[in-house]
């Protein structure tokens, strides 16, 4: 289902953990920061209304997308006890092939960091053809990738939660 079909905001409660114990890092991108900001903030209020208490997020940024990777990992490694990290960032399409590489080694990198540490990355990363298609989705028209971002990360925590028993 393509996104223009789904609300990327809408999600039921009684269908999400409570998170209220979980521990979340959130890395952001400083590229097309009026994107990621409204990405972050969906997010952030999605793990709060979901139980998530504000002291237990943490958030870095870097420069750009390609860089949450790096971010991704040094927050993996530098605090063990957390129970997901949500990568956020916003890549829009210019002039020239860059866009390609940017997407494809933040797609493959952050999939990396899911098989190589056992704390889950969530991938929050538009790849928009334009800046309208990147308002859409992060609190406009088609809701906040931010948001289902959040909801994927509690998901994930819970079922990491579950299998080491
Ligand atoms: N054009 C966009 C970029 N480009 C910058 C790269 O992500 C990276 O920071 C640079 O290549 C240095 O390593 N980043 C975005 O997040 N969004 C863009 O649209
Ligand atoms: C995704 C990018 O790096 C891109 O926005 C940079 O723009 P350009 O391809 O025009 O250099």
């Amino acid at each position: 289902m393509a996104t223009e079909n789904k609300n990327l905001s809408q999600y039921d409660k009684a269908t999400i953990p409570n998170a209220k114990n979980f521990r979340f890092g959130i890395v952001v991108s400083e590229w097309n920061e009026t994107i990621t900001e409204g990405l972050f903030q969906g997010a952030f209020d999605a793990l709060i209304d979901c139980g998530a208490i504000k002291e237990n997020i943490v958030r870095w940024n870097v420069p750009g997308s390609f860089e949450l990777i790096y971010g991704c990992k040094k927050m993996q490694q530098s605090y063990d006890m957390l129970d997901g990290v949500i990568a956020i960032g916003s890549v829009i399409q210019g002039e020239t092939k860059h866009f390609d590489f940017v997407c494809d080694g933040v797609t493959q990198g952050i999939k990396d960091l899911n098989i190589q540490s056992d704390i889950p990355v969530i991938f929050c990363v538009l790849t928009d053809n334009t800046m309208q298609q990147s308002i859409d989705r992060s609190g406009g028209k088609h809701g906040n990738k931010g948001t289902e971002a959040a909801i994927a990360a509690i998901k994930m925590a819970q079922l990491r939660k579950d299998a080491k028993f």
